[in-house]
């Protein structure tokens, strides 16, 4: 017999921060709202990634700041308690229980269904085949992603780590692999470096975080390098084989690599293979493409949408959460029938995506950026002048740290005089970021930068410098 359905005004499925916010924003809205996690209402960011990795980083950045600094340097007598560090990123995951969480959705109003949702054709979704949830207005998948493990011989039976395994690990291991040049791999290998592994980095590219401007990788390598990681570029893994704790690691030039444990930090797929895409027309495991509302472009009738990781606009918690925001107002907006503003910067069209999404990358040095890089505004046809300047030079930089090493540029449009692009490289810019963030997405004029003064002696003072340089 088919379950009854359970009517609300908007399912949403998927409870990390994507749909956690979502759901708000529509039961603000006065939308009866449910929402589905099979898992911990939080997702992959509270538990999986960004909180526990940020919590392994930190301490690790800490120490190294003390150590760039006469006086400090003398009250460091030891190398990191990697069970007090271990112990606080327990903490920051609650153990890996969502009780705050869930009563936090309780607090708001909104159903909370536990169980493995799938799509059943229109407005429909049905939860661990037993309770069928109907929406008067919409479904929004905020399923996420899961990591991708590439086809090599021996690797599963090696076992090897995936993001969740090297952010929730227990013990340090003796040597870590990690296979990967984007910031899962350069974040983890600083981070269990610092814990007291050996790591070797396998990079298979003649570089690292290659979607940021290229002294970015360059200055983490250094870092790397710095900290005792022995990174190889152009490294390809051809087979790997575990017998017993050890895992060999065969590379493309013949040689060997051991580990105690191999992390594949190499990217990520969309969790839709199991959603019931094709009862909807849609290719199962298939990434969903979105407008700028993001209402899923393929599915016709306006009450399909998909927001966060798993529409591959941005694969960032807070990205994913400023689509949960437009995407509520927009579900708001279409329900009530009241005017959908989609134009660029309007409140129903997440436009900052494209122009203007933050990264930090927590190596040390961070790696902070906003808008295009140089090559990327060139591809896209701006006529553009990139002006950089060395942070070191700054006064607060060289209070912050002896022999500070850092980087900054900005990527004018000369056309429009703003600014589409903005990066930081060196120890404790990721504050920085924000103020780039307001320029670009803003695009205030360079002529009124120019009375935004930073504060002396401030790291900040590095604005000052790129706009001199600017004006010659
Ligand atoms: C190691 C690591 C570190 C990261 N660090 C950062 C960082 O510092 N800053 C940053 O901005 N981003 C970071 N990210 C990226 C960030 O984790 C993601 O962008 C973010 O989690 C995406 O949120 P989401 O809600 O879209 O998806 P997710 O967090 O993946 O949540 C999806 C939820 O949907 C649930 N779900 C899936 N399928 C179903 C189903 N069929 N039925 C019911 N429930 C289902 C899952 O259980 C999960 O709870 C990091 C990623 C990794 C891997
Ligand atoms: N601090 C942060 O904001 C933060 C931290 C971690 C992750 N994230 C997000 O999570 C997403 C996923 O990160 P990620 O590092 O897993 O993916 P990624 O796409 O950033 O990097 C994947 C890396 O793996 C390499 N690779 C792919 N296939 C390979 C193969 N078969 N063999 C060897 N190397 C291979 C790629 O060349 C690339 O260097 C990112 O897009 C990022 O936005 C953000």
């Amino acid at each position: 017999m088919s379950p009854k359905p359970e009517q609300y005004d908007v399912v949403v499925l998927g409870g990390g921060p994507t749909g956690e916010n979502l759901a708000d924003r529509a039961k603000a809205a006065g939308l009866s709202t449910v929402l589905v996690e099979s898992q911990l209402i939080g997702g992959e960011c509270s538990y999986w990634a960004c909180m526990p990795s940020k919590a392994l980083l930190r301490p690790w950045l800490a120490l190294a700041h003390a150590r760039a600094l006469p006086g400090t340097r003398e009250a460091v007598t030891g190398e990191l308690d990697a069970a007090a560090v271990l112990a606080r990123r327990d903490e920051f995951t609650w153990h890996w229980h969502d009780d705050s969480q869930v009563e936090w959705l309780r607090s708001t109003g909104i159903d909370l269904v536990r169980g493995h949702g799938r799509l059943a054709g229109e407005r429909s979704v049905l939860v661990d085949g037993e309770r069928l949830l109907t929406a008067r207005h919409a479904v929004a998948v905020c399923t996420g992603t899961r990591a991708a493990l590439p086809h090599v011989p021996g690797l599963a039976e090696a076992h090897p780590w995936t993001s969740r395994d090297a952010t929730s690990a227990a013990k340090v291991p003796g040597r870590l692999a990690v296979v990967g040049g984007g910031v899962v791999a350069v974040e983890m290998a600083t981070a269990w470096q610092g814990l007291g592994s050996r790591v070797t980095l396998l990079v298979r590219g003649g570089g690292v975080l290659d979607r940021m401007e290229p002294f970015a990788g360059e200055l983490v390598l250094a870092g790397l390098t710095a900290a005792g990681v022995d990174v190889r570029l152009d490294t390809e893994v051809t087979r790997l084989a575990r017998h017993g704790g050890e895992v060999t690691l065969t590379l493309g030039d013949g040689g060997t690599v051991l580990a105690d444990e191999v992390l594949y930090a190499t990217g990520r797929v969309p969790r839709t293979e199991d959603i019931g895409l094709e009862t909807v027309g849609l290719e199962p495991g298939s990434w969903l493409d979105v407008d700028d509302s993001c209402l899923v472009r393929a599915v016709e009738g306006g009450w399909l949408y998909a927001a966060g990781d798993v529409n591959h606009r941005a694969l960032l918690t807070h990205q994913g959460k400023y689509q949960a925001r437009i995407t509520g107002a927009a579900i708001a907006a279409r329900a009530a029938g009241t005017a959908v503003d989609t134009s660029r910067w309007g409140p129903h069209a997440a436009s900052a995506d494209t122009v203007g999404a933050p990264q930090v990358v927590f190596t040390e040095p961070e790696a902070a950026s906003v808008g295009l890089s140089l090559a990327e505004a060139e591809r896209a046809g701006l006529r553009v002048r990139a002006v950089d300047q060395e942070i070191g030079n700054v006064a607060g930089a060289s209070l912050y740290g002896d022999d500070y090493r850092g980087r900054a540029r900005m990527v004018v449009d000369l056309d429009r005089d703003v600014i589409v692009g903005v990066t930081f490289v060196g120890p404790a810019v990721a504050e920085l970021l924000h103020s780039a963030t307001v320029a670009v997405v803003g695009e205030v004029p360079i002529a009124r930068l120019w009375h935004a003064v930073p504060a002396y002696p401030t790291i900040s003072e590095v604005w000052l410098r790129l706009l001199e340089s600017l004006r010659g």
